[in-house]
């Protein structure tokens, strides 16, 4: 078997680099890039131009003087933008100035290598520092292990083993400068390369696929929770009300409906504007779950109504809820940019039946609603009784 001397290895990784940068060029990210993929998509430009630079040294088309610690240079900074890449993936956007920070020193250390010996030191400190960059990233995505997809966790332990190994080849020059046993300097050497072609590879899959996941789940998530003011919206509402529905059918603790609707919203939009709006909204949805227990539900139905699922809690204990409601909404003005946005509701209060489909159910609450609007607006209004109720 022929060894792959160290030049051609570092022209395979500027090119494996370039072509990533390509199809990332024409990769359809949707209407906003997301910030990991911008990030990874700068890391991967830069290191592509480190790569090409320490191939063109190779060659002798660069003056090595100035291709290895240029090329070194920009291949630390890429490193440190892809290990920050990884940090944004997880959510963590304060992965900058301390990456930056890591990038400067590590720029400083290798010169300062360089500079006392050209070849051995270089080499301890360019693995030491790219394997250590790698391990940081492996970390980022190691952290939340717990709720992390299958695909994140296998990379997170692919990138830690990948980081070590090239790491190894560090300290083996440093400790074992002539190689141990069937392992010898040179296989270490191969190893390292090889181990960041790998990781070249399967950061660049894994970051793509990645986003996939991700984005695959906001979708899944978006089909049942209300964007604007992250509660269920009518179909996840209607979800979690199904179990409930079931158990109304049996003897037990009864299960209580309120809807809200909010009143004259149409001039909150017409004189503040939109924005003030859904201020306005995420605030009515604070004020709601401040008077609920955790197992009460909000949900927002359409619009400005919103339906509150209260388990185990009788007609009178409801009423008592929506009131509760209606007084903390029309006591507390919204803080908007130009004005206090006052606001009342109106609410309508039913109990779960055991004969009830979600229709019969929404229509008697929006009933309840309707007369609480035609009473006057901010009151709540309880449901016909049944004659079991009654
Ligand atoms: N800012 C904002 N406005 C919304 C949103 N969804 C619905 N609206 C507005 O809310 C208003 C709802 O008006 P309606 O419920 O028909 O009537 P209203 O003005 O609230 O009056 P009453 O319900 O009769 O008391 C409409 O002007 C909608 O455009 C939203 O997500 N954000």
């Amino acid at each position: 078997m022929t060894n792959l001397d160290a030049t051609t290895m570092v022209l395979v990784l500027a090119l494996g680099n370039l072509a990533l940068c390509a199809v990332l060029t024409f990769y359809d990210h949707g209407p906003v890039r997301p910030p990991a993929l911008a990030a990874w998509a700068l890391s991967k430009q830069v290191q592509a131009g480190a790569w090409t630079l320490l191939a063109l040294g190779g060659f002798g088309v660069v003056p090595e003087p100035l291709a290895l610690p240029g090329g070194y240079a920009l291949l630390f900074a890429g490193v440190a933008v892809e290990a920050g890449a990884a940090w944004e993936t997880n959510g963590r956007e304060g992965w900058r100035r301390p990456m930056l920070l890591a990038a400067l020193l590590s720029i400083l250390t290798f010169f300062v290598c360089y500079l006392i010996d050209e070849q051995g030191l270089r080499s301890v400190a360019s693995s030491l520092l790219l394997g250590a960059f790698y391990l940081i990233g492996a970390i980022a995505l190691a952290s939340g292990w717990g709720k992390a997809s299958l695909l994140q966790r296998f990379l997170a332990l692919l990138t830690a083993v990948l980081a070590l190994v090239v790491a190894l080849r560090g300290l083996s020059v440093l400790v074992l400068p002539g190689g141990w046993r069937w392992l010898s300097s040179e296989l270490l050497r191969q190893l390292s390369s090889a181990a960041l072609y790998v990781l070249m590879l399967s950061n660049g899959f894994g970051m793509l696929l990645l986003g996939r996941e991700r984005a695959g789940r906001e979708l899944a998530r978006l089909e049942l929770v209300d964007p604007l003011t992250n509660v269920p919206n009518r179909r996840g509402f209607f979800n979690a009300l199904a179990p409930w529905m079931a158990l109304a059918r049996r003897p037990g603790l009864p299960t209580a409906l309120v809807v809200l609707d909010l009143d004259g919203f149409k001039r909150v939009n017409d004189s503040y504007g939109h924005p003030a709006g859904d201020a306005v909204l995420r605030n009515v949805v604070e004020l709601c779950r401040r008077q609920l227990r955790d197992s009460d539900l909000v949900g927002r139905l359409v619009g400005v109504e919103f339906a509150i699922l209260l388990p185990r809690t009788n007609l009178d204990e409801a009423l008592l809820v929506a009131e509760r409601i209606r007084a903390a909404i029309a006591s507390t003005p919204v803080k908007s940019e130009r004005a206090l946005i006052a606001m009342t509701a109106s609410f309508g209060v039913t109990i779960l039946r055991p004969e009830d489909s979600t229709v019969t159910l929404f229509q008697r609450a929006d009933d309840a609603l309707q007369a609480a609007k035609g009473a006057g607006r901010n009151r709540v209004s309880q449901a016909v009784a049944s004659p079991v109720e009654a």
